[in-house]
């Protein structure tokens, strides 16, 4: 099955990110909240390009029930993650022009990117395969994170939203149009893609830790 091969070519990668000192310093409340609110405004930019990925897809998609659930994947990322955000923002002093005023940074820009680029290549199963990693890999760091939890309640309510059940039932979904798009022909190909978005997000909590920017700032 599809899903088992990707899986068990990321281990190593997953693992990095499991052990990524951001995801540590969030579980012992180390993690500086300038940190961890670099990430929120970063992490809104990806999420509205997630969803407009999602958008994008379901009209590609020539397969009823499969455009069926993208769309509704599309809703519930701007019912549910995109909306539990807002509260987080409010405690973070996170505002609309705040966000509008703060560059995407070259990793997330790139991961994004990554994300086009695969639906542009490998149609509707690659735009799935590259937007799975994110699902599942943070269905598995919420899983792991829900035994030790964070003193910080914001963390902990962060970890939090990854491990409803809700969530855990939406993974099980994932899991199966990835499985229905892949065949013996595309299977390769988005193995590479599930492999590389595994690799970026990796790098965005290196990019969060590090505030990343820009090396030159973009002229006004
Ligand atoms: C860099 C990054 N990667 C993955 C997620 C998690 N995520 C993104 S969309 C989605 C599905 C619907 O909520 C999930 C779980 C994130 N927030 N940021």
């Amino acid at each position: 099955m599809f899903t088992d091969t990707a899986h068990a070519a990321t281990r190593a990668l997953w693992l990095a990110s499991k052990r990524h000192p951001f995801i540590q310093q969030l579980q012992a409340g180390t993690l500086p909240r300038a940190t961890f609110r670099d990430y929120l405004i970063q992490d809104h930019h990806y999420l509205l390009e997630f969803g407009r990925l999602y958008d994008l897809a379901a009209e590609r998609c020539q397969v009823p029930t499969q455009a069926a659930q993208l769309r509704a994947n599309a809703a519930d990322l701007r019912q549910g993650e995109i909306a539990t955000r807002e509260t987080f923002f409010a405690e973070m002093a996170i505002t609309p022009a705040i966000i509008a005023a703060t560059p995407v940074a070259p990793t997330n820009y790139a991961y994004t990117s990554h994300l086009y680029r695969s639906l542009a290549t490998a149609g509707v199963p690659g735009a799935v395969a590259g937007l799975l990693p994110c699902y599942w890999l943070y269905a598995e760091i919420g899983e792991e994170l829900a035994t030790k939890g964070s003193p910080v309640p914001i963390y902990q309510a962060w970890i939090d939203s990854y491990t409803a059940s809700d969530y855990a039932n939406a993974m099980t979904d994932q899991l199966a149009l990835a499985n229905a798009v892949a065949t013996p022909t595309n299977q390769a190909a988005l193995c590479q893609i599930f492999k590389r978005s595994s690799w970026y997000e990796l790098n965005f909590w290196q990019m969060a830790l590090d505030h990343e920017q820009w090396t030159v700032a973009k002229p006004s």
